[in-house]
């Protein structure tokens, strides 16, 4: 066995509370073996005047969209999707994913992040890409079916089975998968209807974008006659493990049926601002005891993939959501970026204790704008910014030493995802 102690820091517990220990890894199981005093390993990671926090859990993202950072902001989820994104999507090729999911990944682990839950295509780019630097993921093949011919749609639908199926436990079981619908509106009623029940048949979550805007959610209400979760449930989904993005046009039926069903909710604060998507109910949500998590969506929504923003903003726009500043408080985030993702997605993260994978940030707590200490669960939530996380470290194997990346190397990730945007940007306008 071979053991890693990150020694001399606080450490956040399960429980909210920080405390002073040193936490003692077994590399080889990628386990936490220990919290306690004066832990000695093999090798030594310091987290001295540090905050040792479980690895932030991003439960929600695009992560090859880093390519289109930045260019089409400030304009409404319809018309950025379709006279923007898409066109440009249609460009992207194996290649492209794989840089753009290297950047993204590369973006995360110096944020602290070590799982996340991706939406996208060339699904199997994007699962090299993390075997290679070592984080966790929850991948799956997005599928459209609206403005395709049936031979098309059903081919996406197969695509979305079949890539779930093949990726299931790849990367040493780093790796795990959803069928995806991209949402209620962008797949067709028929499809549904055939394709859950098949997911189902082979044990896939289904991860899949819904309530997003008001236009998402009138058309289902004209057509069906009833609130878009309950349709949803109707044709099969809102199974336990199933988490749907966004969720922000939620009723008070809705919310009922999520906590029956205990399917969960990845709450994308960021987004939902930038594109005046609307204010998720967050604190109704959790008091209705419905699993959240966080997710940054796309970089090209967002416009990063810093958790810890995303955790600013929930508490912020939960509190104007609810006119309650005491709705969504710091420890509430903390649990959904961490526990709340990964209860989400499935995955055994997001705690500090024996027995549980050792993934894990440590924040450097020696800055200006972290000082003085009263509270760090306060100062995680409104103050601490991705730039201050030192190491990174998943599945007991250390991704970033005081912030240098280890499994990727960051001047090159940079340079070929530039170039891939580039000539992508020149493609999609020529
Ligand atoms: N196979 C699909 C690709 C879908 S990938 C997932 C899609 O979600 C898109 N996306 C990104 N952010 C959002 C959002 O907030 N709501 C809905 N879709 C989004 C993203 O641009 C991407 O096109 C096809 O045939 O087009
Ligand atoms: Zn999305």
């Amino acid at each position: 066995m071979t053991t890693l102690s990150i020694t001399g820091g606080q450490v956040l517990l399960p429980d909210g509370t920080v405390t002073r220990a040193d936490v003692l890894v077994d590399q080889d199981s990628g386990e936490i073996l220990e919290t306690g005093a004066d832990l000695e390993g093999d090798a030594t990671l310091d987290a001295a005047d540090s905050l040792v926090t479980p690895g932030f859990v991003n439960g929600h993202c695009h992560v090859a969209m880093t390519l289109l950072r930045g260019a089409a902001d400030d304009k409404p989820l319809d018309a950025w999707l379709q006279e923007d994104i898409w066109p440009v999507e249609a460009e992207l090729t194996p290649e492209d994913v794989r840089a753009g999911a290297e950047l993204g990944i590369l973006e995360m682990i110096k944020g602290g992040v070590t799982a996340f839950s991706d939406m996208y295509f060339h699904v199997p780019e994007i699962a090299t890409a993390v075997e290679k630097a070592g984080v966790r993921a929850v991948l799956g093949h997005t599928a459209i079916t609206i403005g395709k011919d049936e031979a098309d749609a059903r081919a996406d639908m197969e695509e979305s089975l079949a890539v779930a199926t093949d990726l299931d436990g790849a990367a040493d079981g780093r790796i795990s998968t959803t069928f995806q619908p991209h949402s209620l509106t962008t797949v067709g009623e028929e499809y549904l209807r055939e394709y859950v029940p098949r997911a189902r048949e082979v044990g896939l979550p289904i991860h899949f974008h819904a309530n997003e805007t008001t236009n998402e959610v009138d058309p289902i209400v004209e057509e069906h006659g009833v609130r878009p979760l309950e349709y949803a449930r109707d044709v099969g989904l809102l199974e336990a493990e199933d988490f749907v993005a966004h969720g922000v046009h939620v009723d008070g039926t809705e919310i009922d049926l999520l906590s029956e069903t205990g399917a969960s909710v990845i709450h994308c604060p960021a987004s939902n601002m930038k594109l005046a998507s609307g204010m998720a109910p967050v604190q109704r949500l959790r008091e209705a005891g419905v699993t959240v998590g966080l997710g940054t969506d796309g970089a090209a929504s967002n416009n990063d993939l810093s958790l810890l923003d995303e955790g600013r903003d929930a508490a912020m726009i939960g509190k104007l959501a609810a006119e309650d500043a005491s709705a969504v408080p710091a420890d509430a985030v903390v649990e959904m970026l961490t526990q709340g993702s990964a209860d989400a997605m499935g995955l055994p993260v997001g705690r500090l204790e024996a027995g549980a994978p050792a993934d894990l940030a440590v924040i450097d707590l020696e800055r200006p704008h972290l000082t003085p200490a009263h509270d760090l669960v306060s100062h995680l939530v409104y103050a601490a910014a991705a730039s201050d996380v030192r190491h990174t470290v998943c599945d007991g194997q250390v991704l970033m030493r005081d912030r240098e990346v280890t499994t990727l190397e960051e001047d090159a990730v940079l340079e070929r995802a530039s170039e891939a945007a580039t000539q992508l940007f020149e493609r999609a306008e020529g």
